[in-house]
């Protein structure tokens, strides 16, 4: 079954304490920074911060990511070779122009594995888009690398290129998400959305979710613990949905049994996608704690 990754929180990479508590508050990934949440000054003290913890912090089930600087900066190729050697799971590649710069990027991250003895390909990569000329390139970007996980879309430094900021309905973002969400989709990968700095305004939060949440992105980017609850919330299926699915599994099992891929449900007709479907809202409800392990609802 394919990971679920509702919430990526992002951990400043020169900060020990956000570091050393990132795992209590149940993100899905964790992805510590190295980029632009840590200044010049300290991007040497948070590789190695971020490194020391990669190695000896217990995160729980939580998927390990680092967002690094890109290869056109001098610490780039530093911050690969410290988060191959670490372990880390996943590379976030920030403003991805096109496929090169994830072509690139990998060749590094190759070299690196190869150096420290390391199964070559064990380093997944995930790329950000931050750009206009990155948001045309989205599909070949998805398509750059068989290590990539998922693409994101970065809004604070695309606004800022489209000479806009950003707005509560998300018009400025509507063309972005869609190229995202469609190369993600295209080449079979995940889509995360976008931060939302204003950490206090939590219903210009949950409307943002909402919207991502019905385009069909596979999670969200978060800077603060406390906008975790909120994504859940948004992604846990209702009761009515569970039941749905569990009627629909059934059918298909049943439909299964007798030879056939269709089979018909309350008027309704069950098929291969509708199944897909049902399975992704019984994972959804399962890391929302709201059935056990083989499906059962969990009495209130
Ligand atoms: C455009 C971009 O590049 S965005 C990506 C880069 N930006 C970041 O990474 C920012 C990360 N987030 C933060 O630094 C902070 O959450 C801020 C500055 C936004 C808000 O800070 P605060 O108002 O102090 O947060 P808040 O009061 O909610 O903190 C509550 C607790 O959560 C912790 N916490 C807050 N944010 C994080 C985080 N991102 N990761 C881990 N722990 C965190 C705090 O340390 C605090 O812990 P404590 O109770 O043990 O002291
Ligand atoms: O990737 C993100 O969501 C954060 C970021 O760097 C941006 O918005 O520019
Ligand atoms: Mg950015």
């Amino acid at each position: 079954m394919e990971r679920l990754r509702r919430t990526m929180m992002f951990v400043p990479g020169n900060n020990p304490a956000m570091i050393k508590d990132a795992g209590i508050y149940g993100a899905d990934s964790i992805m510590f920074d190295l980029e632009d949440s840590v200044a010049l000054t300290e991007k040497d003290t948070a590789r190695m911060l971020v490194f020391e913890a990669l190695q000896n912090v217990d995160y729980g089930k939580s998927e390990l990511v680092v967002r690094i600087n890109g290869l056109d900066t001098e610490m780039g190729r530093a911050d690969i070779f410290a988060m191959v050697k670490a372990g880390v799971q996943v590379i976030r590649l920030p403003k991805t122009e096109d496929a090169q710069d994830v072509i690139d990027t990998e060749k590094v991250i190759e070299e690196a594995e190869k150096f420290f003895g390391i199964e070559v390909g064990r380093t997944h990569m995930m790329a950000a888009i931050e750009s206009a000329g990155g948001v045309l390139n989205a599909p070949a970007i998805a398509k750059a690398s068989d290590r990539l996980i998922g693409i994101a879309l970065g809004a604070e430094d695309y606004v800022t290129m489209m000479k806009t900021r950003r707005y509560p309905d998300g018009a400025e973002l509507a063309f972005a998400r869609n190229m995202i969400l469609h190369g993600a989709r295209a080449a079979g990968i995940a889509a995360f959305d976008t931060v939302y700095s204003d950490v206090d305004n939590t219903d210009g939060f949950n409307h943002e979710v909402e919207i991502i949440h019905e385009l069909g992105f596979d999670g969200k980017s978060v800077i603060n613990p406390r906008q975790i609850p909120l994504v859940n919330a948004i992604y846990a299926p209702t009761e009515k949905e569970i039941r749905n699915a569990k009627d629909v599994l059934n059918a298909i099992e049943e439909a299964h049994k007798k030879g056939s891929g269709v089979i018909s449900l309350r008027g309704k007709m069950v098929d291969k996608p509708v199944v897909a479907r049902a399975e992704r809202t019984m994972a959804l409800a399962k890391a929302s704690n709201l059935v056990d392990e083989d499906g059962n609802i969990y009495a209130k």
